[in-house]
């Protein structure tokens, strides 16, 4: 393991909070709760993890929610990532949360953003974290579903950073949200969108065009289409780009040939992100170090990418100017 990769400021902009469930507190939540789940041991529920596509991990993502039903769970769940991140070396982790895959439990929204602030609130008290809340909207259920989740969560708009669009692309485009994130755009929320993992490069466009989002998750098939990769260099929009979720889904069959240098060479903002470190593989230093492995990186290429994510944070600008400076003495 890198020394130099570990003391890099690290800024995690791309996590599935959810997806940070590990098999360990999976069976501890299932046994708090009464729930039964379909795996007998912990090695049961990793040998599950052997994805084809992101539809099925999604089916496995959904299914392990099950296990979070009160306000502790959910402080439990980040709390649990949170210190698991610090030793990694990460120093600001952007957490979106689901709450379609919660409501639809009977899970209130409330349950989920009292105990994912209050987690947020300690790790700041005691971890030296600094962190930053993002709602995301299931693009594979429908608009109108989006949009009373977006009203309901009136109390808390104070609380979060941004909104965003994940689960299934395929055949759900961008297009579909525009009204969602127009009235999250008179909100005042800044916006986000998965675009381009496994759906098109014209997603990406869409996302940047009729949702005005200030990043697009993954975003790597931008490459099909040169028009886009121009869009996103002019714009300098960054994307956040999780290599290990990449080659666990299929969406590029190893590390060697995933399209981050590409991506790098194109002159686009690129940062890199764990997406759902639980069932990929590992967090943000293994994301880091599989790159290293894979492309043999120099180190001021690593304190380039990890500049991109503290630029394209959500933190203040006091925050920043610290952890850019801790960068820069960084040799
Ligand atoms: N990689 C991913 N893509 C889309 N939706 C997700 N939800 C959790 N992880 C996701
Ligand atoms: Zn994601």
């Amino acid at each position: 393991m890198s020394e130099f990769l570990k003391a890099l400021p690290k800024a995690e902009l791309h996590l599935h909070i959810e997806g940070s469930l590990e098999p360990e507190l999976m069976f501890a939540l299932a046994k708090r709760n009464g729930v039964e789940l379909p795996f007998a041991t912990v090695d049961e529920v990793r040998a599950a993890y052997d994805f084809t596509d992101l539809q099925s991990f999604l089916d496995l993502y959904y299914q392990g929610m099950a296990v979070l039903q009160t306000p502790e769970d959910f402080y439990d769940l980040a709390m649990d990532y949170f210190r698991r991140a610090v030793a990694d070396g990460v120093v600001h982790v952007e957490l979106s949360f689901d709450p379609q895959g919660h409501l639809i439990r009977d899970i209130p929204l409330p349950v989920p953003f009292q105990g994912l602030t209050r987690a947020m609130r300690e790790a700041e008290e005691t971890l030296g974290l600094s962190t930053a809340l993002i709602m995301s909207f299931l693009r594979d259920r429908s608009p109108e579903e989006a949009l009373s989740v977006l009203t309901a969560a009136a109390p808390y708009y104070h609380l979060l950073s941004a909104v965003g669009l994940d689960s299934a692309e395929r055949d759900h485009p961008p297009s579909l949200f525009q009204g969602v994130f127009e009235k999250a755009k008179a909100l005042g929320l800044p916006r986000l969108a998965h675009a381009g993992e496994e759906g098109p490069a014209s997603y990406v466009h869409e996302a940047l065009t009729l949702l005005d989002v200030c990043r697009i998750d993954h975003g790597v098939r931008c490459l099909e289409d040169p028009a886009v990769v121009e869009e996103l260099r002019i714009r300098r929009t960054p994307l956040t780009v999780c290599p290990l979720s990449n080659v666990r889904l299929k969406v590029v069959e190893t590390m060697a040939e995933h399209p981050l240098p590409k991506l790098v060479e194109a002159g686009l903002v690129v940062t890199i992100n764990s997406d759902d470190p639980a069932y990929f593989g590992g967090g943000m230093l293994a994301n880091f170090t599989a790159c290293q492995t894979a492309f043999g990186w120099s180190n001021d290429l690593f304190k380039t990418l990890a500049r991109n994510a503290l630029e394209a944070a959500f933190m203040t600008e006091e925050r920043r100017a610290e952890l850019l400076a801790r960068l820069d003495a960084l040799t």
